[in-house]
């Protein structure tokens, strides 16, 4: 741990400082993702210094992956290094499961994000530095990716909830040797994880083996790729910005439309169509698989029920409008739940929620209700139902194909039953028989859907 007073001009300190000034307000919480390694531990050792003179609260969050036979020590390590510095620390536990197609590295990475966005702080800190963003602009360029891959590690990112911390990166500009040199001088402990020796991975083999040489001849090649990297980041953004502008023009009521996609040049269409992905947080398909998707948007006829599945999504047209969603299990004997009368049934299967409210004129008849018990359960076929008096009883898939409502929605509807009877039904009506008088108060119900 540092205990020498450090020079600040010039110094990590300083930077690091400066970085903070510039960004936070007097009285921010500052949690620093803390892995154990020497970059974390010299940003500890930083901000617990700086939080003496800058009014913000510091905390730590370690995430022990379960993937290294050393994690338990690993978030021991960092536990005890927090109590000497007088910081509190949440440790979350993982167990990560393998899923095919995708690497350990990568889940991992992933579920420390989503850790992070439900940190209670106003910034995640984390400790990536300058020849991290050079490692990682090679590497994806080794793997072909795009503008938006190739784009720098912004200094401060914004997550998807407003609610969720910023995530900041105050040692972007500092070279890892600055680091060493500070955590040496300081003589900071860390732990070593022992992976990052093998250069059986990509990220390992670039750091040892090519990139000493590529230091003898670029001796600031990490500067001069981040000027690389921050040159498409700005590119990225113009396009998000021109994807912006064309789905003014080609989303309707949120919904994307072929017919007005045809209008633009193929690469414009797709720019589009992966803008309209990444809002929807959907995990952006390959290159390959991004222009088939287009190809078959583009050459879809209006009665065309595309339907195409990559990844947790899947993309759905249904009349000429096209449908972005989470890919949907397959299905299965519609579950059933009861209503006891609760302000707010929630349908987790269904990924929504019912809320029963009071109202005028309006609604279901309560009298009638306390007849057979009420569930509510998804469509199994051969429902028919009322919901206007002076027109026959009809099949429940007539009025769902009448009102147009997309096929694969028609069997994630929550229905309400009264005993066998069918009572309500989202967008569509509450059934005749059911229905309040006028002057009586009714109970209404509305679905909110994820
Ligand atoms: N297990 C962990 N617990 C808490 N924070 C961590 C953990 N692992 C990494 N971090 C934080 O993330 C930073 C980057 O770590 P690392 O370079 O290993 O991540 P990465 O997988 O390359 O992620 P990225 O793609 O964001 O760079 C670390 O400096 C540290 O601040």
């Amino acid at each position: 741990m540092a205990h020498s007073r450090k020079s600040k001009s010039n110094s990590l300190l300083g930077d690091a400082e400066a970085v903070l000034l510039a960004h936070i307000k007097p009285g921010d919480h500052l949690t620093i993702a803390l892995s154990g390694g020497i970059d974390s531990v010299v940003l500890l050792d930083i901000l617990a210094q700086l939080s003496r003179q800058i009014p913000f609260t510091l905390s730590a969050v370690h995430v022990n992956h379960g993937i290294s036979r050393n994690a338990a020590g690993w978030s021991n390590f960092c536990s005890n290094l927090c109590a000497a510095y007088g910081v509190s620390i949440h440790v979350a536990s993982l167990q990560i499961k393998k899923e095919a197609g995708v690497s350990l590295e990568a889940i991992a990475r992933e579920e420390r994000y989503r850790i992070f966005s439900r940190m209670h702080a106003d910034y995640v800190v984390v400790a990536q530095h300058l020849d991290d963003q050079a490692e990682t602009l090679l590497l994806q360029l080794f793997r072909g990716a795009g503008i938006r891959g190739l784009s720098a590690m912004p200094l401060i990112r914004k997550q998807d909830s407003d609610t969720a911390p910023q995530i900041l990166r105050p040692l972007l500009e500092i070279s890892r040797s600055r680091i060493e040199a500070y955590a040496h001088k300081n003589e900071l402990t860390w732990i070593n994880d022992e992976s990052n020796d093998d250069t059986g991975f990509n990220r390992n083999f670039l750091r040892h083996e090519i990139l000493p040489l590529l230091k003898k001849r670029y001796p600031s090649y990490p500067k001069t790729l981040l000027r690389t990297s921050r040159h498409l980041s700005e590119a990225s953004l113009l396009l998000d910005e021109l994807a912006a502008m064309d789905s003014e023009n080609c989303v309707v009521s949120g919904l994307l439309q072929v017919e007005r996609m045809r209008k633009l040049s193929f690469a414009r269409a797709k720019n589009l169509l992966r803008y309209m992905l990444s809002q929807q947080g959907a995990l952006l398909p390959s290159t390959a698989k991004l222009e088939d998707i287009v190809n078959q948007l583009l050459s879809a006829n209006k009665d065309n029920r595309l339907h195409i599945v990559f990844g947790h999504s899947e993309i759905r047209c249904f009349k000429g409008a096209v449908h972005i969603l989470p890919k949907q299990s397959s299905p299965q004997d519609p579950e059933q739940c009861t209503w006891q009368g609760e302000p707010c049934l929630a349908l987790r299967h269904l990924s929504g929620s019912i809320r029963f409210t009071h109202v005028k004129d309006q609604g279901i008849n309560q009298h009638k209700l306390s007849d057979a018990p009420v569930t509510v359960r998804s469509r199994k076929g051969g429902e028919r139902f009322m919901p206007a008096c002076n027109r026959p009883r009809r099949s429940l898939k007539n009025l769902l194909q009448e009102a147009s409502i997309p096929p694969w929605q028609r069997n994630t509807l929550p229905l309400l039953f009264c005993g066998e009877q069918l009572v309500w039904v989202p967008g569509i009506g509450i059934d005749c028989e059911f229905q309040v008088k006028s002057g009586e108060t009714g109970i209404l119900p509305l679905w909110d859907s994820a």
